[in-house]
């Protein structure tokens, strides 16, 4: 993820902080400077820096804080705020009203994503029930119109451009026109990348945001833009309304500090992120949980949101129901697995878990495990009804053994590797034996049954030392109260046993 390095540099520095007895002045600047290091060789540009830091001592005052304060929690509340003032200036950006027509211009440097990203924004407000259109008033680069009309196309999203006009301006007005006139109410426009110094680039830019009159204009930015970033975006902001920013290619490994500095010479707030070349790789961007995940602190509200999308409240109690009788079978463990591949990479949700950094998911360990629990699925793809629903493995005879391992195509060791996983599983799961299940619509009730006694007994050991032991689990089952209550046990577990192995 790009700025994971950066953010678990961050954080092994407040790690080491409060390692130490006594937190002077001394060990604050050793932190500061640990933190400073970090920001510059992720790219921050140097003012930013010093800036940040010298709002981090002015808030941390040593000598003011009373005996007993948790002065760790101080400091990373302070990082936590200026990073956070860096992606969000304080103002929200114009925000378009569905059926009511708005013209959004997106600008950037060359290869930004620009028309990667003004598809994907169509897209996303489509499927909201708006109705976007598209002009492309990309004229500089060959291909261009043709790579929107192709996209627009894949996506039932009307666009307008010419192969003949060389004018961008006038495209943009005659495109802009058409479709207001067409009702819609989200009118993209498109313009060609250019650097501050192609000064007639820029002129044109203007020109084009003249004739069209946008409502927002949206600089994207690709998130590997190094040290020239907070330049280069402070070129765009004088010469067009600058008002929101997107930062594509978030996928990436980049270090992107120059994406902090280019969001903070726009004064403009970081309103999506792009996360792939696909047109749904694209996020909506919350800069608290952001920032939370990027120094280790967690994201409740994300991570249950991302356990309720995986698997419908409804769905829940009857799922319960079997494990609490104990009954773990291997129709439940193929659930389980369907659940894991479709919350995403696990790294990701991870990262939403205080303590858990994104650095700490190995990308290679991730693919590797999602490969594994494929393979198994389709093992158990071969398998009859009664075996999936048997919470007996002895039903699994070596001749049936062999049987589902010639009609999957794979090797009969592996379907006893999936079996040694399946009762492993079944063991972990068969402590969750005589859990009082809620009924339907108390399923906040469930967090006051699942203790962190019960929840200790089923954690894998190592997980249960990355969260801080049985004190750290009662912390974390606290804060999950305090969201509303954990959604459920099963979804929980399904990925602390199954995920991540
Ligand atoms: N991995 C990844 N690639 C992206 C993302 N957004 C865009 N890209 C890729 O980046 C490359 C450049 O994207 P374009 O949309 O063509 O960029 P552009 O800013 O319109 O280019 P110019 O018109 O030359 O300025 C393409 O290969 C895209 O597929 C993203 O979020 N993640």
């Amino acid at each position: 993820m790009v700025l994971a390095q950066l953010g678990g540099s961050i954080s092994r520095a407040l790690q080491q902080m409060s390692n130490a007895t006594i937190i002077d002045e001394k060990v604050l600047n050793e932190c500061l400077n640990e933190i400073t290091r970090a920001l510059l060789q992720a790219d921050v540009q140097f003012k930013l820096v010093r800036d940040m830091t010298t709002n981090i001592k002015k808030i941390v005052n040593l000598d003011d804080l009373a005996a007993g304060h948790n002065k760790r929690r101080i400091i990373q509340q302070a990082v936590f705020n200026e990073l956070c003032k860096i992606l969000d200036p304080g103002k929200p950006s114009f925000t378009p009203k569905k059926g009511k027509p708005s013209v959004v211009m997106f600008v950037g440097l060359q290869g930004s994503g620009k028309t990667t990203t003004c598809t994907k924004y169509a897209y996303y407000h489509q499927k909201k029930g708006w109705k976007p259109a598209l002009v492309c008033a990309d004229t500089f680069r060959a291909g261009a119109f043709d790579q929107l009309k192709q996209n627009a196309t894949k996506a039932k999203i009307p666009f307008y451009g010419s192969y003949t006009e060389s004018d961008p301006v006038r495209i943009a007005a005659e495109g802009v026109e058409t479709f207001k006139k067409e009702n819609c109410d989200l009118i993209i426009v498109d313009t060609s990348g250019r650097h501050k110094q192609e000064a007639a680039l820029f002129e044109e830019m203007r020109q084009v945001s003249e004739a069209t009159e946008p409502d927002l204009v949206i600089f994207v930015m690709d998130s590997s833009i190094g040290q020239a970033a907070f330049d280069q975006a402070q070129a765009f902001k004088q010469s067009v309304a600058v008002g929101a920013v997107i930062v594509t290619k978030m996928d990436g490994h980049a270090k992107g500090g120059g994406a902090l500095s280019a969001v903070a010479a726009t004064k403009s707030p970081v309103i999506f992120i792009g996360t792939g070349e696909h047109m749904d790789e694209f996020e909506v961007f919350d800069v608290k949980p952001f920032v939370s995940r990027l120094l280790g602190m967690g994201d409740w509200s994300g991570f249950m949101d991302k356990i309720h999308e995986v698997v419908p409240m409804d769905q829940q109690p009857e799922l319960l129901q079997k494990l609490s009788e104990g009954h773990f079978t291997l129709r439940i463990m193929y659930e389980q697995f369907q659940n894991i591949l479709k919350m995403g990479p696990i790294g990701q949700v991870f990262s939403m878990l205080p303590g858990f950094s994104a650095e700490l998911m190995p990308k290679g360990r991730e693919k590797e495990s999602q490969a594994k629990i494929k393979r198994y699925m389709t093992m158990m793809d071969s398998m009859t009804n009664e075996e999936l629903d048997s919470s007996n493995p002895k039903l699994m005879t070596e001749s049936r053994i062999m049987r589902i391992a010639r009609g999957s195509g794979r090797q009969v060791h592996e379907v006893m590797e999936m079996m040694e996983e399946y009762k492993r599983l079944a063991k972990i799961w068969s402590k969750m034996k005589g859990l009082k299940i809620p009924k339907k619509g108390e399923m906040s009730a469930l967090s006051r049954n699942m203790n962190a006694q019960h929840m200790s007994k089923v954690l894998p050991p190592q997980m249960l030392k990355q969260i801080g032991g049985m004190g750290g689990l009662q912390n974390l089952m606290k804060q999950m109260g305090g969201m509303g209550g954990m959604g459920s046990a099963k979804d929980m577990m399904g990925m602390f046993g199954g995920g991540d192995k």
